[in-house]
């Protein structure tokens, strides 16, 4: 569904991971790994497509990805049931996609409810149901827990392998363990970009390089 070869990827123009290979199929998760700083989201970035690799090429269809950055993207004058309807419009899906994603992350008793007056947690989970009405195959999801309670990190989990379980795919940048028993965990600390003199394309100094 998804791969990566010799894979460079950049911001401010400037590599910060180099060398990435991977292979993801139906059914599978990868976990990724690494320091705050090392290019997690810059690769999630580039897969989706936001941004152009450097170097290397993917395998993917564009139609079957979908994007979760670390904003929630939600449209904060509609409801949360408006949010969904607008976001399955996009994607072609119809009611059932939409109750089913209200129903997986609890949003049944918040449907009328402004995302704007939705709580950090609410609308994070308002954030990742909207993956429920993409019908897309693949996710890939930056640091999807930030904010969320424990029973809402267990109903996400749940919703990652009920798609696993039907045949989607995911990869997900995250620090925490979501207990994923087949997940796939990738550090991407020793694909970070060498420096110039190093024969790299990488050179920024940040916290990456300490
Ligand atoms: N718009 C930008 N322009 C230039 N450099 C950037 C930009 N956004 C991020 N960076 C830098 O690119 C590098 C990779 O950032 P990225 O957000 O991909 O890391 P990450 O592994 O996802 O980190 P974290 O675990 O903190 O979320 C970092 O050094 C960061 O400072």
């Amino acid at each position: 569904m998804l791969s990566l070869r010799n894979f460079t990827v950049a911001r401010g123009g400037i590599a910060v991971l180099e060398g990435v290979s991977l292979t993801l199929g139906a059914g599978e998760a990868l976990v990724l790994r690494g320091p705050n700083g090392l290019g997690k989201t810059t690769l999630l970035r580039t897969i989706a497509g936001l941004q152009p690799a450097m170097a290397g090429e993917i395998d993917a269809d564009p139609e079957t990805l979908a994007y979760a950055s670390h904003a929630d993207g939600v449209k904060p004058t509609l409801s949360v049931l408006e949010n969904l309807r607008f976001w399955a419009s996009v994607f072609g899906q119809g009611e059932e996609a939409i109750a089913a994603a209200l129903s997986a992350m609890d949003l049944e008793k918040l449907t009328d409810r402004p995302a704007q007056n939705l709580s950090a947690g609410q609308k994070r989970r308002l954030g990742l149901a909207r993956l429920a009405v993409t019908g897309r195959a693949v996710w890939l999801l930056d640091e999807p827990t930030v904010s969320l309670d424990a029973a809402s990190v267990g109903l996400f989990a749940a919703m990652v392998k009920r798609h696993l379980a039907s045949g989607g795919a995911a990869v997900l940048a995250t620090h925490i363990d979501l207990g994923l028993e087949t997940a796939t965990v990738l550090d991407l600390s020793p694909f970070r970009a060498r420096p110039p003199s190093e024969g790299g394309m990488g050179g920024a100094f940040d916290e990456a390089f300490l």
